[in-house]
């Protein structure tokens, strides 16, 4: 999918809401747990549900790959009835790859032509030759991690490395890989304060910020900083709308967290004055 789609999408339905699908057998309403595949029909009503609420999902893979095959192939099913059913979405594999680049290239073709994705997360620390294999590919984007949402985002990414913090470094540097223009980078809504600087770097591009809802995030916050002339963000929550309810008004419930989320954004973006 083009950014410009991405966009439209954004301004049409006044919501830059991503939906995680972190589907766990052990958190789903039980009455699904007969069905043929339980993943695969908890993540079919939460889509129908929300789909009008949000303008992506995002399935992180570590959920699927848990169950092997049978998970893989949940996988392949959600993503199927995404793309046929609402192909308007943008669809997010958060699966932190990155590796030597002939491997890289694997990767990317795994997740942009055998599963369709429009994006993957993937991780900077290998550097350029471990990015670039998933840039090659057009209105596909690679979404860098470049300050976390965990805890653990302050042993490194705040280091100095040459007086510089290192995921200031991630940014700088990720700009002059080639076809750059297909980059995204997740910023944590934990760390809204420091989309401040993040934006000195990278103007223009989208940001994929987790860390809303479970992880106590504020929308608000990330909002301030983060938008930009093309909105600029997408903002996941998971568990805080997945789960809001473990009976069997699931899906009704995530609605409601998803309308209450899809309202907020609606507010910031006339806020911005970016409600046309
Ligand atoms: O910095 C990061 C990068 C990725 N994630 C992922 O996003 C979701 C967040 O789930 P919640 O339930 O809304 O907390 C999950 O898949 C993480 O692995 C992140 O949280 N932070």
């Amino acid at each position: 999918m083009k950014i410009e789609q991405l966009v439209t999408q954004i301004r049409k339905k006044q919501s830059f809401l991503c939906v995680g699908l972190d589907t766990d057998l052990e958190k789903i309403p039980t009455h699904l747990l007969d069905h043929e595949d339980p993943i695969f029909s908890f993540n079919k009503a939460i889509i129908d549900a929300t789909q009008s609420l949000c303008v992506a999902y995002k399935p992180n893979t570590a959920f699927y790959e848990a169950y092997g095959a049978a998970g893989w192939e949940s996988l392949s099913k959600t993503l199927r009835y995404i793309n046929e059913h609402y192909p308007e979405m943008f669809t997010i594999a958060d699966a932190k790859r990155g590796d030597i680049g002939n491997t890289s290239t694997r990767y990317a073709k795994a997740f942009f032509e055998e599963m369709d994705f429009d994006a993957i997360t993937v991780a900077p620390y290998m550097g350029k030759d471990s990015v670039e294999p998933f840039l090659d590919f057009a209105d596909r984007h690679t979404i860098l991690l470049a300050l976390t949402s965990n805890e653990g985002a302050f042993d490194f990414q705040t280091k100095m490395v040459e007086n510089k913090e290192l995921y200031k470094e991630v940014l700088k540097t990720s700009k002059s890989y080639k076809n750059a223009q297909n980059l995204m980078y997740v910023v944590g809504a934990t760390k809204a304060s420091y989309l401040r600087d993040v934006r000195e770097i990278v103007p223009n591009s989208f940001l994929l910020v987790p860390g809303v809802g479970a992880q106590g995030g504020s929308l608000e916050e990330v909002c301030h900083y983060g938008l930009n002339a093309d909105v600029g963000l997408l903002i996941n929550s998971s568990r805080g709308i997945i789960y809001a309810s473990q009976g069997e008004d699931f899906a009704q419930v995530a609605a409601e967290k998803a309308r209450e989320l899809q309202s907020q954004m609606a507010q910031e973006l006339t806020k911005f004055g970016q409600n046309t």
